[in-house]
This record gives structure tokens, sequence and C-alpha cells, in this order.
């Protein structure tokens, strides 16, 4: 499948690389960068784990589909956070508005990008229960438009998959 369309929405698990080949695909397709997570933490002047620990997962949850529904409206390419695809109503907005891509990567390949990195509240348990969380949402991800296979590539060999799917 090719696509032309100019709004470009990343998903994946923890790890996948959203926020890293979401920057380098907007540079080289010339379009603005959104990262979700970033977006949230400005506008509600709290980081990540902080309104998970102040209000919880839910309260993060509604931030982030609003948050969505406000930059879905832009011409970008909009790095999500990696459970952006729970909710239908998200994953319906994007495919309405624009063109999902999903990351795709074996849970042992994420475990090893994410596990050192304390920013992620749900990444900080158990390994087991994270692995839980990944096959529980595998179909929420894989209802995507194109999947892009990231194991053993560089964010730059992703970017270069992903182009491969536009148009001139
Ligand atoms: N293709 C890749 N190969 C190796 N390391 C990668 C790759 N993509 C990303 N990384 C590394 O993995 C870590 C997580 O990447 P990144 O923050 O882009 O993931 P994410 O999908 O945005 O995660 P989150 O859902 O938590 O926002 C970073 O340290 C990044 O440098
Ligand atoms: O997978 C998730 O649920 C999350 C991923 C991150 O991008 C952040 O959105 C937050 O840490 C939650
Ligand atoms: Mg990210």
């Amino acid at each position: 499948m090719k696509t032309s369309k100019k709004t470009i929405y990343l998903t994946g698990f923890m790890g996948a690389g959203k926020s890293t080949v979401g920057k380098l695909l907007a540079q080289k397709l010339g379009l603005g960068f959104i990262d979700l997570d970033e977006y949230i933490e400005e506008k509600s002047g709290k980081t990540i784990p902080e309104i998970f620990t102040d209000s919880g997962e839910a309260c993060f949850r509604n931030l982030e589909s609003e948050a969505l529904r406000e930059v879905s409206v832009k011409t970008a390419v909009i790095s999500t956070g990696g459970g952006v695809t729970e909710k239908e109503e998200n994953r319906k907005l994007m495919k309405r508005t624009g063109t999902v891509f999903f990351l795709d990567a074996p849970f042992y390949v994420l475990y090893e990008r994410i596990r050192d990195d304390k920013s992620r509240p749900l990444a900080r348990g158990e390994k087991e229960v994270l692995r839980e969380r990944y096959e529980n949402r595998r179909p929420g991800y894989e209802w995507a438009a194109l999947t892009l296979d990231t194991k053993g590539c560089s964010p730059y060999e992703v970017v270069q998959k992903a182009l491969q799917h536009f148009d001139e």
C-alpha cells in the first residue's frame, strides 16, 4: 500500500522507536513532528510519571485521548504513546484522519530497549506483567494500515522502510 496522506501516526509498544523514528521521518518528509507524550506533558505541566502517580492510569488515558483529538487536525508525523491503541475511539480517529503505522518488534527486543529507563511508569514493574500487556495489546497494534518490522534495524533503517510506503 502507498500513502500520500499528510498525517502519519506511529503506533507500537513502549520502546518500538515511535519517538526516535518519528522525528527522523518528519524531517525526511518535510512535515511537522508531534510527540503525543510530550504534548500531554506540556499541556498538563506535569511529567508522565507525575500524572500516573498523582491521578492514575485512567486519568492519563483521558488526557491522551483528548490530546489525540487535538493533534488529529494537524498535518504532521505524530508519534503516539504505547497505549493509545487501547481505546477503539482512538484507533478509529487515527484511521479516519491519517495513515497508521505499527512499529513492530518481539517483546524481548523492546524489553532490552526500555528496561533501564525509568520514565515509563508501566515498564517499572515485573517483566512478565509487561509481557502480558504486550500480548494483550497486539491486536490493537495489528489493526494499523502498515506494519514495519524494526527488529535488527537501526532507527534510520526503519525510516527507510517507512519511506517506501509514500508516493513521490
Ligand atoms: N530501531 C531501533 N534500534 C535500536 N534501538 C532503538 C530503535 N528504536 C528506538 N531505539 C531506542 O529504544 C529506546 C526507546 O525508543 P523510543 O523512545 O523512540 O520508543 P517509543 O516507541 O517512543 O516508546 P514510548 O511508547 O515509551 O514512547 C531509545 O533508547 C531509543 O534510542
Ligand atoms: O504503553 C503505555 O501505556 C505508555 C507508553 C508511553 O509512551 C507513555 O504514553 C506512558 O508511559 C504509557
Ligand atoms: Mg515515545
